[in-house]
């Protein structure tokens, strides 16, 4: 995958986006992204961070790993945060956030042939990584979430549709506490996706909740 996939291939890569990293998971992280790709995700993003987290060498070996298994099944493998190995992967893209490096200097890092997905909480933000580049918006925290100690305000789904309503286009993900019940009102305030950690990393099973998700975000 890449960027100069067209804008409608985009959004369908986007619809059901997984992320986790291995302390989001209590079995091999491999194991369980298999299992998530089996049930209908439709993109990874590999986010390790925290504590006990892996680094270095087992970072990358990891990293490795879960990009072998989404090679295997076609989908995409997103890095977040570390610019410098997703550039030495050559991944299919970067996720990084406010506090991470700047949009448009992260552009100029990875060229135009990696997709670039940038956070965003408000519109001013939405329309500097637009026109920083970005391929993609992650919205948040549209939920309360017990996994990021360090989100942003809730916003709820009115912020997507605020979003929209003052012109931003680009493709939008939704992310922070998005379960299977919640999926149908974010879709309808005009998200193209939304990017789950808990609902599947925590699953009693990671391929029947993904499957959930897939259902609804079909069409
Ligand atoms: C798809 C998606 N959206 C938002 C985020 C959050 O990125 P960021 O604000 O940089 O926070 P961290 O994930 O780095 O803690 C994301 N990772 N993915
Ligand atoms: C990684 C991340 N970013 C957020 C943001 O608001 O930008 S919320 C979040 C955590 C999402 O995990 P869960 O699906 O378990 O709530
Ligand atoms: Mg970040």
């Amino acid at each position: 995958m890449s960027k100069h996939i067209d804008n409608d291939t985009l959004k369908q890569a986007l619809s059901v986006y997984f992320i986790s990293g291995t302390t989001n998971v209590n079995r091999p992280l491999p194991n369980v992204l298999t299992e998530a790709i089996s049930g209908g995700i439709t993109l990874f993003q590999f986010r390790e961070k925290g504590s006990g987290c892996l680094t270095n060498k087992a970072k990358r070996d990891m990293a490795e790993k879960l990009f072998q298994v989404c090679k295997d099944h076609q989908i995409g493998f997103i890095i977040n945060d570390d610019v410098e190995l997703a550039i030495a992967m050559n991944a299919d893209g970067i996720h990084i956030g406010q506090k991470d490096a700047g949009a448009s200097i992260t552009r100029k890092m990875i060229g135009e042939n990696m997709i670039l997905g940038v956070s965003v909480h408000t519109i001013e933000e939405a329309k500097q990584a637009v026109a920083d580049g970005a391929d993609y918006l992650g919205v948040g925290p549209i939920f309360q979430t017990n996994s990021k100690q360090d989100a942003e305000e809730v916003c709820g789904p009115e912020r997507i549709m605020d979003m929209r309503k003052s012109g931003i286009n680009l493709p939008i993900v939704a992310i922070g506490g998005i379960t299977v019940e919640k999926t149908p009102e974010i879709k309808r305030a005009g998200a193209d996706g939304v990017s789950i950690i808990s609902a599947i990393a925590s699953a009693p099973s990671p391929s029947y909740a993904a499957n959930q998700f897939k259902e609804i975000m079909k069409d």
